[in-house]
């Protein structure tokens, strides 16, 4: 019925304050970021062409560009990946070589394989590119640079002379993505100013010499780094979505469990949906909450990039690269068990969770595939390891590192379930998880005569050790979250609750981990589930006010299943009767082609 909350029930079973808790969930974000960082998806995206002009244009280049592009006067895309290559930046072939006769670049693509591919943008929107080529002087190949190029008319959008653009065509399933015009770019000689490449990294001058940076080549990455840290946020606004609508209706939902007509049981309540359900709400907090630590450690790495301290540089690549992976991955994988958690309304359109998982899943792709990232990780703590020896003492993220031995010879020393609800217990589980597996790799690594072949002959190995070492960074940032002052009656219990949940779902996922590095005996992973399951208890009364914490619209949700009212089955109905299959009784084609079969007679007795 309109206007009756049908979830009421489960909101009066709330243990903590809701309203600290949508608070604690916000965090430093207001909603209209929520929003915004969800709808600039189905717009174009000047994700990345905006911070791309910044990091890597002088600041007469920046004056040019950026009022120009902040009032959307020309419309950027970020043109770096190619037909030939993506995730190696380094083969990109399109070249951009500089021409001292007339004090300009001519950009070309030299092969099929160098016809950019893929950015957002630049099929039919985009006017600019900041196009990635190789940078070339007398036949010199100076690497890969960015380049200012326009690609229409600012006057009739016609393209520009040396410049054949297209849309890619449609991608996975119907999804909101088809929405982005993912382009293809084939430069033919294309001329353009000196002054339109990107000069603050390093530059060309009049006489075409190549002055090279003074600061790590890297930092040419940066958009990439900036743009990785925004999509673990996205990663948490992803999952909570299909969390709140997989949550909600789990407790609407009743299946079996009827005895002398009383009401069958909720789903919810069943312990397979508790064991599925729970992990990914706590997955959501956590993945928040690391998302909050990772935007202020980025915005520390700017500060000291500011004063020329590159210190932190190959930290903040590690970091933004794992943790893009882990949290997409732990969405992408969150959305699809959401999705089948709701049973087959979840596969309607109307549940939101079709068109989420499909607009969602390319971020295991974009912004760097999550393996290569997560290869990126390996070789930043095997490079660590490496450094052991010379007396480089660890610290941030691979601290624990630092204390490697005595990690070795740690043995957990969990007696009963509860132990396992001590952070410190937890987090030293972690600790010589990740550092055992490391270490291993390198003992490994070291019997190779040379690095590279091992390191690609260990690379499965590496990205579990770099697996662990970013869920040990998840783990130790919600245990840290919990030390800040968290008012509101039981919300801090709460919290405790799904870090506690987070974690053990972990130990339990990757036991095989923590049982072949000898961290802890098969008796304390049983004692770390048996906790586990008490623990979904305990959550049970407070689902549903966690989700209503996101403090998401249903407009935003777009979810039948996900109402805010549980009102879901009348919903459902009226939804179906939207669709246009329902204007009419009988469907198109019947009565040319269905009717014509049904007539026939039956011949020889058989239809
Ligand atoms: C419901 C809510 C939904 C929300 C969703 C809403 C919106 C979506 C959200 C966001 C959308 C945003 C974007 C979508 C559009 C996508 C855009 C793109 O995909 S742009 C293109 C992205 N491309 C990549 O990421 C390419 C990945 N490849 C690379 O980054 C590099 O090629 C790679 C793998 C790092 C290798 O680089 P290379 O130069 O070969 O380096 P080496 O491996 O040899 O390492 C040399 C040293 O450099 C260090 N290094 C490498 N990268 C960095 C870096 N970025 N920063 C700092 N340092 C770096 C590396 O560690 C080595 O150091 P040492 O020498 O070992 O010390
Ligand atoms: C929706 C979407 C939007 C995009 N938007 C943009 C954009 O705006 N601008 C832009 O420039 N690009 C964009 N891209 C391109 C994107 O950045 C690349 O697709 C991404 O970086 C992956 O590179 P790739 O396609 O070359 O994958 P590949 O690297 O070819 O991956 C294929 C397989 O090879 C594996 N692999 C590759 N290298 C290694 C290795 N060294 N060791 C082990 N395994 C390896 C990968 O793990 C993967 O399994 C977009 C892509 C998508 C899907």
């Amino acid at each position: 019925m309109e206007g009756v909350d049908h979830l009421a029930h489960e909101r009066n079973k709330a243990q903590f304050d809701v309203a600290v808790m949508k608070a604690v969930w916000a965090g430093s974000r207001d909603a209209y970021e929520l929003f915004h960082r969800f709808s600039r998806l189905v717009a174009n995206d000047p994700e990345m062409f905006i911070p791309a002009i910044k990091a890597q244009a002088t600041e007469e280049q920046q004056k040019q560009w950026l009022p120009l592009a902040n009032k959307m006067k020309i419309i950027g895309s970020y043109t770096q990946t190619e037909l030939g290559h993506g995730s190696n930046v380094r083969g990109l072939e399109t070249t951009a070589t500089f021409d001292p006769k007339t004090d300009e670049f001519v950009l070309n693509s030299p092969t099929l394989t160098a016809t950019k591919w893929w950015p957002g943008g630049l099929g039919k929107i985009a006017t600019h590119a900041l196009a990635h080529a190789r940078l070339i002087i007398d036949d010199k190949d100076y690497g890969v640079h960015g380049f200012l190029v326009q690609l229409r008319s600012l006057d009739d959008h016609l393209t520009l002379p040396g410049i054949t653009i297209g849309d890619i065509g449609m991608k996975y399933g119907s999804g909101a993505y088809n929405t982005m015009d993912n382009g293809s770019l084939i430069f033919d000689h294309v001329r353009i100013p000196r002054n339109q490449m990107l000069m603050r990294l390093s530059q060309v001058t009049r006489e075409g010499k190549y002055v090279p940076s003074n600061v790590p080549r890297q930092l040419s990455y940066g958009t990439m780094v900036y743009v990785r840290q925004k999509i673990v946020f996205d990663a948490s606004i992803a999952l909570s979505r299909a969390v709140c609508i997989s949550t909600r209706y789990s407790a609407v939902r009743r299946q079996f469990g009827s005895h002398n007509g009383s009401p069958e049981t909720q789903v919810i309540d069943y312990k397979t949906q508790q064991a599925r359900l729970f992990p990914l709400l706590a997955s959501a907090y956590a993945i928040r909450f690391v998302s909050e630590w990772l935007n202020s450690f980025y915005k520390d790495l700017l500060q000291r990039l500011e004063a020329k301290d590159f210190s932190t540089l190959p930290e903040a690549h590690a970091c933004t690269a794992g943790l893009k992976s882990i949290t997409t991955s732990v969405a992408a994988d969150g959305i699809e068990e959401c999705r089948k958690l709701c049973g087959g309304h979840g596969y309607l359109t109307s549940s939101g969770l079709p068109e989420l998982s499909a607009v969602y899943i390319p971020a295991c792709t974009y912004e760097g595939d999550n393996v290569v990232m997560l290869l990126q990780v390996a070789r930043y703590l095997m490079k660590t390891i490496s450094q052991l020896k010379s007396g480089n003492k660890p610290v941030g993220t691979t601290a624990y590192l630092g204390r490697a031995e005595q990690l070795m010879q740690y043995h957990s020393d969990v007696l009963r379930a509860e132990d396992w609800l001590k952070p410190n217990v937890v987090v030293e589980a972690f600790e010589a998880r990740a550092a055992r597996m490391s270490m291993a790799c390198a003992q490994n690594l070291s019997k190779f005569n040379n690095p590279e072949d091992g390191f690609q002959e260990l690379s499965a190995d590496l990205v579990e050790a770099a697996t662990a070492h970013c869920q040990l960074i998840i783990v130790s940032k919600f245990i840290e979250k919990l030390q800040q002052d968290i008012p509101g009656k039981g919300v801090k219990e709460q919290l405790g609750v799904l870090r506690s949940i987070y974690a053990l779902f972990l130990l339990h996922k990757h036991i095989g981990d923590f049982l072949s590095t000898d961290c802890i005996t098969p008796k304390q992973g049983y004692l770390a589930n048996e906790q586990l399951r008490s623990l979904y208890s305990q959550v049970r009364p407070n689902a549903i006010a966690l989700v209503d914490a996101f403090n998401y619209t249903d407009h935003f949700l777009s979810s039948v299943l996900g109402r805010y009212d549980g009102n879901v089955y009348p919903k459902l109905y009226e939804e179906a009767w939207k669709d246009p299959l329902n204007d009419t009784s009988i469907p198109d084609g019947f009565h040319e082609y269905v009717q014509p079969m049904l007539k026939q007679p039956l011949h020889h007795g058989r239809l």
